[in-house]
């Protein structure tokens, strides 16, 4: 996956014989809660190195996490990590740690307690020596013996990463890990992450932050109304979100003579009009600002403001899964 690459369709391609083995590979999966499809016919192959998982709250991306790990069966499809079916096979769930989203923390325990008792689940030997190593891992002191309830949202989020981190697994699920940390917490984790990435790790990192998931890592997956929207390289499909076509609001002081200037423009997909402002659709924003400028000057118009209506990451969203339907 290092190469820009068409959403996956329905059939995922047939695996390039060169490529290494994926450590994760998701196939046709679908998840329903009754009526609600949290995670819609969904596929997609990880090998070593972060991925990041991007979406919306509610895209259905913890949902699929708790699918991967084999915490909860898919409705439909199949996942499998490092070669097994993760519900199935008892040693390879022992290879995946998982840092969900809920702050499920005992919060009268220490950090080192809580840390070891995940260790002692895995079985891990010499949990004690396994748990301070974790914590050393991501910046927290082992003998700080404080309950982990009176621990900072960062703190308690690093708390987390190195229960999921004990068992020292292939796989590594983190569920929004970077909520709440500061910058220089983030900086820390995301270098963490990719030093575990070229130990020849897999971890999957879900972010709701688009500008976030860029420093994540390259590799992205798109998740949104359940469905993988888009998959691959974040510039390519950085690229493609600055493609989209864009909602424009222009506020001038005579709308409509600007409007009946713009239709048919250069630049411009479409025009309406309102009794104050002009509603425009381009794809190629900064000729088109251009354009609106010179209109403007030439009717004598007077232009208040030029926005977009629309360029928030819900939009991003939409327009990625609507060009896929
Ligand atoms: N156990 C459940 N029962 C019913 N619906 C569920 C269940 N778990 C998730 N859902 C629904 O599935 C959809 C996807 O939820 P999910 O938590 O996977 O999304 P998400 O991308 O992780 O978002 P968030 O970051 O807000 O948790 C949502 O509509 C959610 O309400």
């Amino acid at each position: 996956m290092s190469d820009w690459a068409p959403p996956t369709p329905a059939m995922p391609p047939p695996p390039d014989p060169n490529a290494p083995a994926p450590m994760v590979e998701v196939t046709n999966v679908t998840k329903a809660f009754g009526d609600v499809v949290a995670v819609s016919d969904v596929s997609f192959r990880v090998g070593p190195g972060v991925t990041a998982l991007l979406g919306p709250n509610g895209a259905g991306k913890s949902t699929l996490f708790r699918v991967m790990c084999g915490l909860t069966p898919p409705s439909q499809g199949t996942v499998r990590v490092l070669g097994a079916d993760a519900r199935a096979d008892r040693e390879v769930r022992g290879r995946i740690g998982l840092a969900p989203q809920q702050d499920a923390l005992f919060d009268r325990l220490s950090a080192h307690r809580f840390v070891e008792i995940a260790a002692l689940t895995h079985a891990v030997s010499e949990p004690a020596s396994a748990a301070d190593r974790a914590l050393e891992l991501v910046d927290l002191d082992p003998r700080v013996d404080k309950p982990v309830g009176s621990y900072s949202k960062g703190m308690r989020q690093r708390v987390k990463l190195a229960a999921a981190l004990v068992n020292d697994p292939d796989v590594l699920i983190l569920d929004e890990p970077l909520t709440g940390l500061d910058p220089v917490q983030r900086n820390r984790m995301i270098r963490l992450f990719h030093d575990l990435g070229d130990q020849g790790k897999c971890l999957l990192v879900s972010s709701h932050v688009l500008d976030e998931v860029a420093r994540i890592g390259s590799n992205v997956l798109v998740i949104a109304q359940g469905r993988l929207a888009a998959s691959g390289d974040y510039r390519a499909l950085r690229r493609l979100m600055d493609d989209r076509p864009l909602r424009l609001r222009i506020n001038a002081d005579r709308p409509r003579d600007l409007a009946a200037a713009l239709v048919g423009g250069s630049f411009v997909d479409g025009v309406s009009v309102s009794a104050d402002e002009v509603i425009a659709d381009t794809t190629d924003i900064d000729r088109f600002g251009r354009h609106v400028a010179a209109v403007a000057k030439e009717l004598d118009v007077r232009l208040y403001e030029v926005q977009p209506t629309d360029d928030d990451l819900e939009s991003v969203f939409r327009y990625l899964v609507e060009r896929r339907r």
